[in-house]
């Protein structure tokens, strides 16, 4: 097997399911490729240490300049706030490194531009975590959609729901909250949680033409959490959007942190002429399905777990019957990544792929903003 030297970037949320990813990929898939976790870097170099004594990391670091300039690190993966995205990425990709992003690929549609030109000058292998399409049942959903069994599709419908800031006490900014300041995050749901959506959509229903969106911030100011100093608040809480497909479509989505009850609740349904799909990350192995060609007397919506060895990536799990879950997307984000480094074909969504989203993204704030239809 060919080692890969990875060089990760942040030890938080997505330090540890990439990392895990890392471990798991060759104990399931068989791959000519297989990670070594080399490096960890961040600018705690106590708690870098600790994440790299649990994770099996090789060494810290705690300048990702440094990280970057070793010749023992073949792929850097970017597990950073938003606002550093762009700055590391392009310096990896200059020094012919790999380049693993986490999404929003950047700030903006600009700055997305820029990591494309970089990355694609530099002809280096690179992908964006947008995780989800790795879902068994997402992708099922996908390979029914390209088989044709929808039929023209009429309608596409999103949601991505939480609830954790509602209180008015939830500071903005530092390490807990950067995704409520805007300086570090970009923007609100519309960058972190619709984002996914939008992703997804593209991948499932392909390009969206343009945009009317709503946005709404509901808490006006909030304390940022290392000045102490009271703010105004400048990313969005919510977003709603609808839009048409260049298939002729209909699309609408809706995201927000103020949903009371709800954690992190991604639905999505597609109505074709034929049959229609639903799916919610809270049963992710469950793909919803409704056939008109069946049978009238036995009609309706079944609900296919999916767990056969045939379904999308089960073949590598257990038997037929046992769920897997969210850390698998990024397990199965690795072993195709590694498999694209065999094969030479480019994984997806690469970040020409996410530069796609963040042209909805961008398309959808500035809607909101000129209270106007956008062209994406
Ligand atoms: N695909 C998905 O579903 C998800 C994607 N994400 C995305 O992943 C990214 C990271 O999010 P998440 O893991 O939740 O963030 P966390 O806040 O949990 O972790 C951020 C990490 O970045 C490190 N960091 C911050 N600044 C620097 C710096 N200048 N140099 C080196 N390291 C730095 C922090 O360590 P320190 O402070 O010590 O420097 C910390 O380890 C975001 O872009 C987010 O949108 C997040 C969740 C899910
Ligand atoms: O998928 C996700 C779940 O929620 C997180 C925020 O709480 C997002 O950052 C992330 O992308």
């Amino acid at each position: 097997m060919k080692p890969l030297n990875i060089g990760m970037i942040g030890y938080g949320f997505m330090g540890r399911t990439h990392s895990n990813g890392y471990r798991q990929a060759n104990r399931f898939f068989d791959l000519e490729y297989h990670p070594v976790l080399k490096a960890v870097c961040a600018r705690s170099a106590d708690k870098a240490q600790a994440f790299a004594d649990q994770q099996g990391y090789e060494s810290i670091e705690t300048d990702w300049r440094q990280l970057i300039a070793r010749d023992d690190i073949d792929a850097i993966d970017v597990c950073t706030p938003n606002n550093l995205h762009k700055e590391i990425a392009i310096a990896a990709a200059q020094a012919g490194k790999m380049v693993l992003c986490e999404k929003p690929l950047a700030m903006n549609v600009a700055e997305g531009v820029e990591m494309c030109e970089a990355i694609e000058k530099a002809g280096v292998p690179n992908m964006v975590w947008y995780n989800y399409r790795r879902v068994p049942a997402v992708a099922l959903a996908k390979q029914l959609i390209d088989e044709g069994r929808l039929g023209k599709i009429f309608h596409y419908r999103a949601n991505f729901l939480q609830d954790w800031t509602i209180n008015a006490d939830v500071p903005q900014g530092g390490a807990a909250t950067w995704r409520l300041d805007a300086e570090a995050a970009g923007s609100g749901v519309t960058g972190d949680l619709l984002a996914h959506c939008i992703d997804t959509a593209l991948w499932l229903n392909g390009g969206i033409q343009d945009v009317s969106a709503m946005t709404e911030t509901f808490v006006k100011e909030r304390v940022h959490a290392e000045t102490g100093a009271k703010q105004a608040v400048t990313i969005d809480d919510a977003c709603m959007f609808h839009c048409h497909f260049d298939n002729g479509s209909l699309g609408i989505f809706e995201s927000t942190r103020y949903a009371r009850g709800h954690k992190a609740m991604y639905t999505l349904e597609v109505n074709g002429e034929n049959a229609s799909l639903r799916w919610d990350l809270h049963d992710l192995h469950r793909l919803e399905y409704f056939d008109h060609s069946d049978d009238s007397i036995v009609r309706g919506w079944r609900s296919v777990h999916v767990s056969d060895g045939d379904q999308p990536y089960m073949g590598n799990w257990w038997v037929p019957g046992l769920q897997i879950g969210y850390e698998h997307t990024f397990i199965h984000q690795v072993a195709d990544f590694l498999k694209s480094l065999e094969s030479g074909e480019p994984v997806q969504p690469n970040f020409r792929a996410a530069l796609e989203t963040q042209k909805v993204c961008d398309a959808v704030l500035a809607s909101a903003k000129e209270r106007c239809w956008k062209d994406v």
